[in-house]
C-alpha cells in the first residue's frame, strides 16, 4: 500500500520525453510495451498515463487500428481523480483518430475540449499540437482562413517556447494551407522548413510525413517528376517502420500522379497497389476517381463506372465533403463517362453542373484568399506587436531608469549645489568675517582698541570731502597725556600702556556715535567731531580730561597706590563760511602746543578767521 502511494507520486520510470519518442518511436514503443506485465501493480493514475503514452507512440506510427483500443483502457481508468493533462491527452487522441477517419467535425470538437484543458493546465506542448491539429482540420473542411488564424496562434506559442519540433510540425501545416490554396512556393518553403528540421531533429516518421507532404506539392503543382521522386524517397523512409497504412499513402501518391500525367498503365498498377493496404476512406475514393480516369482514357467505360460508383460510396460517408473539390469532382468523372458513352446531353448536364459549382469553390476560395491574407496580415501585425513587446518593455524600463536617474542626477545636482553654495557662504562669511578682522586689524589700534593713525585721519579726510558737511560745522580735538615719559619711567612701561588704554575706554564712553577717538601717536590721540561747533567741541573735551583728571589709575607694583594721570588738548574747529580746512589738524596740533606751554591739563582752541571768541 505504501509503495504503491510512494510509486503514484513519484513519475514513472517508464516515461518517455517527446523527444525520445520523436527520435525513435520503434525503440520507444517496444521499451513502453515491455512495461505492460507490471501494470497491475500500478495506481490508476499511472495505468492511465501508460495507456495514453502508449496511445500516442500508436499516433506517431500510425497504428490506427491500435490507437482506439489503447483509448478504450485509457478511458475506463479515467475517473473524479484522474488529472486533467490526461484527459485532455484522450480529447487529443479521440480528435487524432476522428481526423483520420475523416470525421472533421468530430475531430474539430475533441481537439476544442483538448485545447481548453491544456490552456488550462498550461501544457503548452499539447495546447500547440492540439491547436495546430484543429487548424488542419479546418483547412480540410474549406474552412482555412479559420484555420490560417488558429495555426499562428500555434506557432507564435512554440516560437515562444523555442521547441523545434513543435515548429516543424507547425510549419507542415502551413504548408498543406499553403498548397490547398494554391501557393505552391509558399507551401514547398513551408515543407522544406520541416524537412530540414526533422533531419536536424533526427525524427524520422515526421521526415517522411514531410517528404509526402513535398511530393504531393509537386504533384498538384504539375511538377510530376519531382513528385514521384518524393514519393518514392517517402515509400524507402517508411520500410523501416512496416507499417502498411503508411506505405498505403505513398502508393496512394505515386498512383494519382501517374494518372494526373497520363501514365495510366503505371497508375493503374500503382493504384492497384495501394488499394491492396488499408486507408483512410476519402484517399481511396481519390484512387478510385483516378482509376476511373484512366479506365475512361482507355474507353473502359463500365470499369470506369464501377470506379466511379465506389469513389461515390465513400465521399458520401463523409457529409463535410458535400461540396467541396473532393465531391464535384464526381460529376466531371461522371461527365466523362457519359460523354465517352455517347450520352452528350447528360454529360453537358454534368459538365455544366461540375462547373458552377467548381466556379462557386473557386469564388469562396478566392475570397477566402482574401480574407485569409487579411488575417495572415493582421496576425503578423500582432506578431510583430508581440515580438515588440520585450522591446517596448525595455525601452519603458530604460526611460524608467532613465528618469531615475535624471531624477537622482537632478537631486544630486541640487544636493551639490547646495552643498556648494553652504561652502561659498561659509567661505564668504568667512572671508567676509577675515576681511572685517583684516580691516579691522588694519585700522585698529593693537594696544587701545582704538582706531589707528590711518583710520582717524582717513575718516577726517572723508569726513571733510563730503560735500554736505560743507554746510556744518566741525571740530577735532587733539590729545596728549601729560609727561607720560614720567610715568612710565617712575611705574614702568606697562602702567603706562594701561594708561593708555583706560584713557581709551574714558574717552569713548564720553563720545556720540559719529564721534571717532583715534591713537595718532605714542600718547597722542585725537577726536574728530562732526557737526560740533568750538563750543560744543570743547565742553566733550573738558568732559573728556575732568573724568581722566578724577580717574584713579593704580600701579600694582607701587603698593597700590591711586596715580593722577592728566591730558592736555587742543581744539581747531571749522564752519559752513570757513572751508579752510587743510590745516585743521596743525591748528589743532598747534593749539595744544599751546596747552602744553600753558601749563598742561587744559585746553587750547586754535582761533581762526571767522571765530571772534
Ligand atoms: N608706556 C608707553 N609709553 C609710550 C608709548 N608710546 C610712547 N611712549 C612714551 O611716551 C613718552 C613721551 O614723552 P615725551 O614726548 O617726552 O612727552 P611727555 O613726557 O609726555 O612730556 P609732555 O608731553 O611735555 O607732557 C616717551 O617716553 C615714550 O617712550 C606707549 O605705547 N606706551
Amino acid at each position: 500500500m505504501f509503495s504503491n502511494i510512494a510509486m503514484a507520486q513519484m513519475e514513472p520510470d517508464f516515461i518517455l520525453s517527446q523527444d525520445e519518442i520523436n527520435r525513435s518511436p520503434l525503440i520507444s514503443y517496444r521499451a513502453t510495451l515491455a512495461y505492460e506485465k507490471n501494470l497491475p501493480t500500478y495506481s490508476n493514475t499511472v495505468q492511465l498515463m501508460w495507456w495514453l503514452q502508449k496511445a500516442d507512440i500508436e499516433r506517431l506510427l500510425y497504428y490506427d487500428d491500435l490507437i482506439p483500443v489503447s483509448l478504450d483502457y485509457a478511458n475506463g481508468l479515467v475517473d473524479e481523480y484522474a488529472p486533467l493533462s490526461s484527459v485532455a491527452k484522450i480529447d487529443y487522441l479521440n480528435a487524432t483518430v476522428a481526423l483520420r477517419q475523416g470525421n472533421y467535425q468530430l475531430a474539430l470538437g475533441f481537439f476544442q475540449a483538448a485545447i481548453e484543458k491544456a490552456q488550462r493546465i498550461g501544457d503548452n506542448a499539447l495546447f500547440i499540437r492540439a491547436k495546430g491539429d484543429y487548424s488542419y482540420t479546418l483547412s480540410q473542411t474549406d474552412a482555412y482562413s479559420n484555420s490560417i488564424t488558429h495555426l499562428k496562434e500555434a506557432y507564435l506559442i512554440a516560437f515562444a517556447n523555442n521547441d523545434l519540433g513543435l515548429i516543424a510540425e507547425l510549419y507542415e501545416i502551413y504548408g498543406s494551407i499553403y498548397s490547398y490554396i494554391e501557393d505552391n512556393e509558399k507551401a514547398e518553403e513551408y515543407y522544406l522548413k520541416a524537412l530540414e528540421r526533422y533531419e536536424k531533429l533526427g525524427y524520422q516518421v515526421q521526415r517522411a510525413d514531410a517528404l509526402y507532404g513535398l511530393a504531393t506539392i509537386y504533384r498538384d503543382w504539375g511538377k510530376p517528376q519531382r513528385a514521384i521522386d518524393k514519393y518514392n524517397l517517402y515509400l524507402e523512409q517508411v520500410q523501416v517502420f512496416e507499417n502498411p497504412r503508411q506505405d498505403f499513402f505513398g502508393y496512394y501518391g505515386l498512383g494519382t500522379t501517374h494518372q494526373i500525367v497520363g501514365d495510366c498503365t503505371a497508375a493503374l498498377k500503382v493504384i492497384q497497389q495501394a488499394l491492396n493496404y488499408p486507408g483512410a476512406g476519402d484517399f481511396k475514393a481519390e484512387l478510385y476517381k483516378s482509376r476511373a480516369l484512366c479506365l475512361v482514357k482507355q474507353g473502359n467505360y463500365q470499369q470506369a463506372k464501377d470506379a466511379h460508383k465506389n469513389a461515390t460510396v465513400l465521399i458520401e460517408k463523409y457529409p463535410e465533403l458535400i461540396g467541396t473539390t473532393w465531391h464535384i469532382s464526381l460529376f466531371y468523372i461522371e461527365a466523362q463517362i457519359a460523354n465517352g458513352e455517347g450520352n452528350h446531353e447528360r454529360a453537358y448536364t454534368l459538365m455544366h453542373r461540375y462547373h458552377q459549382q467548381h466556379k462557386q469553390l473557386i469564388e469562396k476560395r478566392n475570397s477566402e484568399k482574401l480574407s485569409q491574407q487579411r488575417m495572415s496580415l493582421e496576425a503578423s501585425l500582432r506578431q510583430q506587436e508581440k515580438s515588440l513587446m520585450p522591446s517596448v518593455e525595455e525601452i519603458n524600463a530604460l526611460n524608467a531608469a532613465r528618469q531615475q536617474d535624471n531624477k537622482s542626477l537632478r537631486y544630486s545636482v541640487y544636493v551639490l549645489a547646495t552643498i556648494l553654495f553652504a561652502i561659498l557662504l561659509i567661505a564668504f562669511v568667512m572671508q567676509l568675517r577675515a576681511n572685517r578682522k583684516m580691516r579691522k586689524l588694519s585700522i585698529t589700534d593693537e594696544l587701545s582698541g582704538l582706531f589707528n593713525r590711518r583710520y582717524t585721519f582717513e575718516y577726517l579726510r572723508s569726513l571733510l570731502d563730503e560735500p554736505e558737511n560743507e554746510k556744518h560745522n566741525f571740530a577735532i580735538a587733539m590729545f596728549d597725556i601729560d609727561n607720560f615719559k614720567q610715568l612710565n619711567d617712575a611705574f614702568g612701561h606697562p602702567f603706562g600702556d594701561y594708561v593708555i588704554r583706560q584713557i581709551a575706554k574714558i574717552a569713548q564712553s564720553q563720545l556720540r556715535k559719529g564721534d571717532v577717538f583715534g591713537r595718532i601717536g605714542g600718547e597722542e590721540f585725537m577726536c574728530v567731531l562732526p557737526r560740533t561747533d568750538k563750543k560744543q567741541a570743547l565742553f566733550i573735551t573738558e568732559r573728556i580730561l575732568e573724568k581722566i583728571r578724577t580717574q584713579k589709575f593704580v600701579a600694582k607694583n607701587k603698593e597700590h597706590m591711586p596715580i593722577k594721570v592728566t591730558m592736555s588738548a587742543g581744539i581747531a574747529s571749522i564752519n559752513a563760511t570757513n572751508r579752510q580746512n587743510n590745516g585743521l589738524y596743525l591748528q589743532a596740533d598747534q593749539a595744544l602746543y599751546e596747552a602744553k606751554k600753558a601749563g598742561k591739563d587744559c585746553i587750547v582752541c586754535a582761533q581762526d578767521k571767522t571765530d571772534e571768541t
